[in-house]
Order: C-alpha cells, then sequence, then structure tokens
C-alpha cells in the first residue's frame, strides 16, 4: 500500500500589467507564500471508495469506485492519457459527471453547493480522465492558507494539486529530486500544468492558464493575451526573486467584470489619454522585465530592488487614474507610504480586493510593527508572505521533521492534518518555507 503523502501548490498575485493585459499587452504575474496543502491516504484493498474532505469549504463526500462513470470516460473515441493536452471539456464527459454531483451536499445552500459542486467537478473530472476503476481506495484531504475567491489564485492552486497527486499515483511523474536535470524538471511540470488547466477549465470555464501556470511552476510568469480567443502566451520568469511582501485585503468586495467594464468606458470617452495610460503600464511591466532578466541583475542589490519599487508604485498610480484603485486601497496605500516602509499597489481588477506592498529590508521594525497594527485597527486582513517562491512541491512520504522527538521524523496522518486549528497551526505543522531548513518537501525547479 502506498504510504500517505502531501502535494502543495501556491496562490499568485498580479504584479505589474492588469487592466493593460485586456488590451493585449503584457502582464507579470507572482507566486505567493500562501498555498494549498493536498493530504493523500491510501486505504487498504477492502474499501472501494474515493473521499474527498475538503474542510474550508465544508465539503465531505465519499464516492463508491466502481459506480463512477468509467465506461464513458475510456471508451476509444474518449479516452485521454496522461501526457495528452485537453484543451476543452468534453460535453459527453461532463454529463457523465452530473448524476455523481447532484448527490454531492444536497442539502448545503445553493452558494455552498455551487462551491461544493465546482471542486468535485474538478476532481471528478481528473480523477475519471487519469484513474482506472481499478484504482486504490484514497481520501483526499485538501486545506488551504489561500482565502477562496479573493482574486489570489485559490482555484489554480487546489487544480494544481489534485493533477500532481493523480499523475504521482498512476506513477507518470519522475521525481522531484535535488539533482534532477533542468529540461526533465519542465516536462513534469508542464504534464502537471496541462491537466490542472483541466481543473481551471471545470471550475471557471474559460480560464486564461495564468494561475495554474505560475502556481505549477513557481516565481513568476509573464503572459499576453494573443488576438481571436487563442489562449495567452505565458513564459515563466525564473529570475525573479524572492522578495518579503505585504498582502493586505481591502475586505472591500469587487467584481472584475464591473472594473473591466469601467476601464472599456474609460476608453470610449477618452481613447488618447487612455490609450497612453495603457501604453505607460506596458512600459513599466517592460522595465520590470527588461531589469529581471538582465545579466547583470543582482537580487541582492537595494538599488534594483528600489527600482523594482518604483515600478509598483508608479502601476499603481496608472491604475488609480484609470479609475480601478477605491477609498480602502488608497488607505492602505496612505498608511505604508507615511511609514516610508514599502512600495505599494493594488492587485488584480481593483475596485476593492488586495494590495500589495514590498517591504524595504532595512525598514525600520517599530514602524513595520506599528503599521501592522495599523491596519489590524482599521479592519483589513494582512498576510505576511514572500513573492517568487517555489512552485508545486511533493512530501513523499507525508513524515517531516518538525522539531518533535519522533524517531525518523513526524508522521502527518490526515486527522493530525484536519485537526490543526488554523492557518498558522497548518503552516506549523507541514508548511513550506517555513522551517528553512525542514528537510521533505521537494521542488520541480527548471532553471
Ligand atoms: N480551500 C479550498 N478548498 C476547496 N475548494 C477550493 C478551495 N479554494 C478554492 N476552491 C475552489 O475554487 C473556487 C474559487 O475560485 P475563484 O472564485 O476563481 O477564486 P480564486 O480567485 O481564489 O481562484 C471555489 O469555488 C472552490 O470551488
Ligand atoms: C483586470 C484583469 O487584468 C485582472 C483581473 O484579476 P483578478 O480577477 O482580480 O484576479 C482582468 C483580466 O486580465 O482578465
Amino acid at each position: 500500500m502506498a504510504p500517505a503523502f502531501m502535494v502543495s501548490a501556491p496562490g499568485k498575485v498580479i504584479v505589474f500589467g492588469e487592466h493593460a493585459v485586456v488590451y493585449g499587452k503584457p502582464a507579470m504575474a507572482a507566486t505567493i507564500s500562501l498555498r494549498s496543502y493536498l493530504h493523500v491516504t491510501t486505504l487498504s484493498k477492502s474499501h472501494r471508495t474515493v473521499s474527498l474532505r475538503f474542510p474550508d469549504i465544508d465539503l465531505d463526500h465519499t464516492w463508491d469506485i466502481e459506480t463512477l462513470p468509467w465506461d464513458v470516460f475510456s471508451a476509444p473515441s474518449k479516452k485521454k492519457y496522461y501526457y495528452d493536452r485537453v484543451t476543452s471539456l468534453d460535453q459527453e464527459l461532463v454529463d457523465a459527471i452530473k448524476p455523481h454531483l447532484s448527490v454531492v451536499s444536497p442539502n448545503a445552500s445553493p452558494d455552498a453547493r455551487k462551491v461544493h459542486h465546482a471542486s468535485a467537478f474538478a476532481f471528478l473530472y481528473l480523477y475519471l480522465s487519469l484513474g482506472s476503476p481499478k484504482s486504490s481506495a484514497c481520501i483526499y484531504t485538501l486545506r488551504s492558507t489561500l482565502p477562496v475567491g479573493a482574486g489570489l489564485g485559490s482555484s489554480a492552486s487546489i487544480c494544481v494539486c489534485l493533477s500532481t497527486a493523480l499523475l504521482l499515483q498512476i506513477r507518470t511523474l519522475a521525481g522531484p529530486h535535488a539533482d534532477q536535470p533542468s529540461d526533465e524538471s519542465e516536462v513534469q511540470l508542464e504534464r502537471i500544468n496541462r491537466w490542472a488547466f483541466v481543473g481551471e477549465m471545470c471550475i471557471h470555464g474559460n480560464p486564461s492558464g495564468v494561475d495554474n501556470t505560475v502556481s505549477a511552476g513557481g516565481k513568476a510568469v509573464v503572459y499576453k493575451r494573443e488576438v481571436s480567443g487563442r489562449p495567452p502566451t505565458v513564459t515563466p520568469l525564473r529570475a525573479f526573486p524572492e522578495l518579503p511582501l505585504l498582502l493586505v485585503n481591502s475586505r472591500h468586495p469587487r467584481s472584475t467584470g464591473t472594473q473591466v467594464a469601467k476601464v472599456g468606458a474609460l476608453k470610449e470617452a477618452h481613447p488618447t489619454v487612455t490609450n497612453q495610460l495603457l501604453d505607460a503600464i506596458h512600459e513599466v511591466t517592460d522595465s520590470a522585465y527588461k531589469l529581471l532578466t538582465s545579466p547583470d541583475y543582482n537580487k541582492d542589490d537595494p538599488a534594483s530592488l528600489q527600482y523594482l519599487g518604483e515600478l509598483i508604485q508608479i502601476n499603481h498610480g496608472l491604475l488609480t487614474s484609470l479609475g480601478v484603485s477605491h477609498p480602502r486601497l488608497e488607505r492602505i496605500r496612505e498608511l505604508v507610504d507615511y511609514a516610508g516602509i514599502g512600495w505599494t499597489k493594488l492587485t488584480g481588477a481593483g475596485g476593492g480586493g488586495c494590495a500589495i506592498t514590498i517591504l524595504k529590508p532595512e525598514a525600520d521594525v517599530e514602524k513595520v510593527k506599528g503599521l501592522m497594527d495599523q491596519l489590524d485597527a482599521e479592519g483589513f486582513e494582512r498576510f505576511e508572505t514572500t513573492l517568487g517562491g517555489d512552485g508545486v512541491g511533493v512530501l513523499w512520504p507525508a513524515v517531516l521533521q518538525n522539531g518533535t522527538d519522533e524517531e525518523g521524523g513526524e508522521e502527518i496522518d490526515q486527522e493530525k492534518f484536519l485537526n490543526a486549528p488554523d492557518t498558522a497551526a497548518i503552516e506549523d505543522l507541514v508548511g513550506v518555507g517555513v522551517q528553512e531548513k525542514r528537510d521533505g518537501w521537494k521542488f520541480w525547479r527548471p532553471t
């Protein structure tokens, strides 16, 4: 019987270029260290069930493996293999899944059911595409330190986790291991990403593919929308530095559609000025790209960080001119500017949602503390995270050196994982990058 194992994948923020990307300009997105964690327990041969335990959304469901529509998924005209690139959902397969979704959380509220069905749909589509009626009975337990539906890529991070776990279970991934050649790592990440994209299609309908690409590969990507409905080009940016980041949620709800429409209306009313603002955002993204890919770039050089920070600040000003900031976002920027400890911009659609601040390394500790207290007092939600970290990671078997006395490390079983009371406890128990020297988590790291 395979040992319990874990997979983890990060969320993301847009660092440069939101809104301009709608008009064909490039944008840059990078990982944040808030992540989803998936624990997989294989059950003994006497069991024939597959269970999802997703407590963040209150989903707990078990299917009998044999009753799932394997025949439809394995029909010769439908069968997909682990190496295939699937670019649209097959309606017949979707229809075959529907009866198995209708039994999920029948008594939940309509809103909760929608969320449950989205996650269960992504899981079943991947499970039936990659597994077989002979798949071992399993429990998939998922917890995330990412807020759900806040524009931070929570859905992509869970899809990357599911894709990686299922591909590992059918033994179609090599590694990850420390001395894996870069091109071999890239093949594995591409494989994971293709199926993560399928999961994203189940949750979102028509995803751009950016979130899953940055979540799987880590660091950052540059992406550009193509004309005539073709998928965007997504280029990994491996030189992106790991930077301490303050992520602040304004807690003001926003709609991406409304903000995009607002910029559209501004462009109609003031075409020349609006186009120049969008062009200026393009220049900002290009300047950041040139800096990060320059052979002389040194992430530890304070001048480079200052340059990047100023670009963040300029980008925010341009977004404000486009009318997509919000008084709550301006308040966050004002507080950080007043403390003089970093560079701030809104991230994503704006009109609410989150702001990011790159902290100055020399920032005065007292001032930082004062800022945190002020943000708390004014009702903002804040996360101290790192930008540009690793993508998907694997902990096989689920055993960590957690500073306990357990010989051979601490075994993470699903109950222990489920019982961690909050996100801080999840990070303490299994967090990636939390304890610098913690052995165990491994990553595909193409250079
Ligand atoms: N922690 C989680 N557990 C289970 N499902 C999740 C979790 N986080 C996200 N999801 C799934 O992803 C969907 C959220 O996607 P979306 O609204 O695009 O938010 P985001 O911008 O964070 O990706 C949820 O409806 C749910 O189906
Ligand atoms: C405003 C936009 O550029 C980014 C939206 O980001 P989000 O929905 O806030 O994650 C829209 C888009 O790219 O589709």
